[in-house]
């Protein structure tokens, strides 16, 4: 069974600012189902990738976007999580087709939460502005290029996958300039979300201070 209006957080940021980690404890602490929706722009770029074809090229990632359902198997790849996928995701971001069909996805993800759940978090670039605009409380979650690059490379090297700093640093950048500028759902804050800089905190004050956020805009207390 669903709730009948399923509350929405909405969470967005740039690469590796630690929104992924939020909205998984905001989840869990809520009783929340959550979705990382770079994930489903990860699996586009990289289908596209397998195929032989250029993420660049807008038929062939509007196809890759339209094949994606949420039994996909790659969904579930590890290479997902490399800098490659991430590049391809950062160009099959920038085309129309593709966010129109996982804007789809994603919405029926937040009508229909998985488990029945009575609410979603979704973290993303563009949830709060495009995707959940209604959302019930939305967070922009940031923090310094520097403070990001090392985060990512710690991430990469503890997941077994080799990783330059030089070239995690220049990645992200190529990345951040591609998502904050291109036509479609660029990547800023909403109007109305909160913006936490996380630079200088750890992942407990982050939840806290997050936490605060959403009981401030719903009345809502963690059940865990
Ligand atoms: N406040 C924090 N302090 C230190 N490290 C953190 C903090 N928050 C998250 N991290 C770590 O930083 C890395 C990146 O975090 P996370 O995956 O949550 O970022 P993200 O914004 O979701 O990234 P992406 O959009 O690229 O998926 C992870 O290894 C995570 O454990
Ligand atoms: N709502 C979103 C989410 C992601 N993207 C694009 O996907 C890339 C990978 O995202 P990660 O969160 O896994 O780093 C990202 O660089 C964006 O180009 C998006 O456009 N909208």
């Amino acid at each position: 069974m669903t709730a009948a209006n399923p509350i929405v957080i909405a969470i967005d940021g740039p690469a590796a600012s630690g929104k992924g980690t939020l909205s998984q404890r905001i989840a869990d602490a809520f009783g929340f189902a959550h979705l990382d929706t770079g994930v489903l722009y990860r699996a586009v770029g990289l289908s596209v990738l397998r195929a032989g074809g250029d993420p660049a090229d807008n038929a062939a990632a509007a196809r890759a976007a339209r094949a994606l359902d949420p039994d996909h198997p790659i969904l579930r790849e590890v290479a997902l999580r490399t800098d490659e996928a991430a590049q391809a995701a950062s160009k099959v971001a920038a085309v129309p087709e593709v966010r129109a069909a996982l804007l789809d996805f994603q919405r029926r993800f937040t009508q229909h939460p998985p488990g029945g759940a009575p609410g979603s978090v979704l973290d993303g670039r563009d949830i709060g502005t495009v995707v959940c605009p209604d959302a019930s409380a939305k967070l922009f979650v940031t923090a310094s290029l520097e403070v990001r690059a090392e985060r990512r490379l710690k991430e990469l090297r503890s997941r077994g996958i080799p990783a330059i700093p030089s070239d995690v640093l220049e990645d992200m950048k190529t990345r951040d300039a591609r998502d904050s500028q291109r036509a479609v759902a660029p990547l800023r804050p909403a109007v109305d979300a909160f913006v936490l800089d996380t630079s200088a905190l750890d992942a407990d004050e982050v939840f806290a201070r997050a936490v605060d956020h959403i009981g401030s805009k719903t009345g809502l207390r963690p059940s865990a």
